[in-house]
């Protein structure tokens, strides 16, 4: 493994594919030019909108999503995360909520379906049911090894509350973990930041957490905050509010070092 720049992308998508493909490549192309080699985008990047709006154009958005990250991947030779976006299951009239690694050739390095559906009544008022279009996956998430960019962990959004799953890919050898989102504003402003530097404190691991921010569509707010976490839970970078990115250097010897100060992954008991 060696040093490199990560960036976090910050959007807000909305109902409108071909706006949110474009929103997002103006982005990318801002991380690259600042040096990026690893790329990560939020949650249903390529769609926010009504559930069922969603359903409607489930082909066309798994279609084009899976092209545009290859596109990407290939045009700026990085290795893009498409934070999730769905992908239609056959007969059910539902999709997985579907996150995709891809390379700088364009390969498909690595694939998950989100496990944990977010089915919650959140006391703002709004009331959440993924799983009414969404079929949970049943496998956790992959670890990617990389020879250059280390091993790299999946998992999406609501995952971060469900530690069980950051200790498999902490004992699969994660050195990265990816949890992009789309937080809800009125949960994101007191449990985002802690539970995501729990997840890197914990397993000694980058947290990369690419965001959606600001007003989706209706009454949906999201929380922003796209950060870059250290293995001893540093904030390196945050994107703040408004749709942006947030870029900081991964390092193998600051890996090492947190690792040797704080060797809890080898004291575990259970
Ligand atoms: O709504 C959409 O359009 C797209 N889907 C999402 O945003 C997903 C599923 S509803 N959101 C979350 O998992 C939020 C979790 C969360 O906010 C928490 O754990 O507090």
């Amino acid at each position: 493994m060696k040093s490199y720049l990560a960036a976090a992308i910050q959007l807000t998508s909305v109902p409108d594919l071909h706006k949110n493909l474009a929103q997002a490549e103006e982005l990318i192309e801002l991380a690259v030019r600042q040096g990026a080699e690893l790329v990560g985008l939020p949650e249903n990047f390529s769609y926010m909108g009504e559930e069922n709006d969603k359903l409607a154009q489930g082909d066309a958005i798994a279609l084009e999503s899976e092209k545009f990250l290859k596109k990407m991947a290939q045009r700026f030779q990085i290795t893009i995360l498409g934070g999730s976006f769905p992908v239609p299951v056959d007969n059910t009239g539902k999709v997985y909520n579907t996150t995709l690694l891809i390379d700088p050739s364009g390969q498909e390095l690595a694939r998950y379906y989100k496990v944990h559906l977010f089915d919650v009544n959140v006391p703002d008022g709004n009331t959440y049911r993924e799983s009414s279009t969404v079929v949970a996956g049943t496998q956790l998430p992959p670890v990617y090894f990389s020879e250059k960019l280390g091993n790299l962990g999946l998992s999406i959004c609501y995952d971060v509350r469900f530690p069980e799953l950051y200790r498999h890919l902490a004992d699969k050898g994660a050195d990265i973990i990816f949890i992009p989102a789309a937080f809800t504003a009125f949960t994101g402003k007191d449990h985002w930041q802690v539970l995501l530097q729990a997840r890197a404190i914990e397993n000694t691991a980058y947290v990369i957490a690419p965001a959606q921010t600001g007003n989706n569509y209706g009454r949906r707010l999201t929380h922003g905050h796209a950060v870059i976490i250290d293995p001893w839970g540093v904030i390196l970078a945050d994107a703040g509010e408004k749709p942006g990115i947030a870029i900081a250097e991964i390092k193998p010897t600051r890996l090492e070092q947190v690792r040797r100060q704080m060797p809890s992954l080898q004291h575990r008991v259970f």
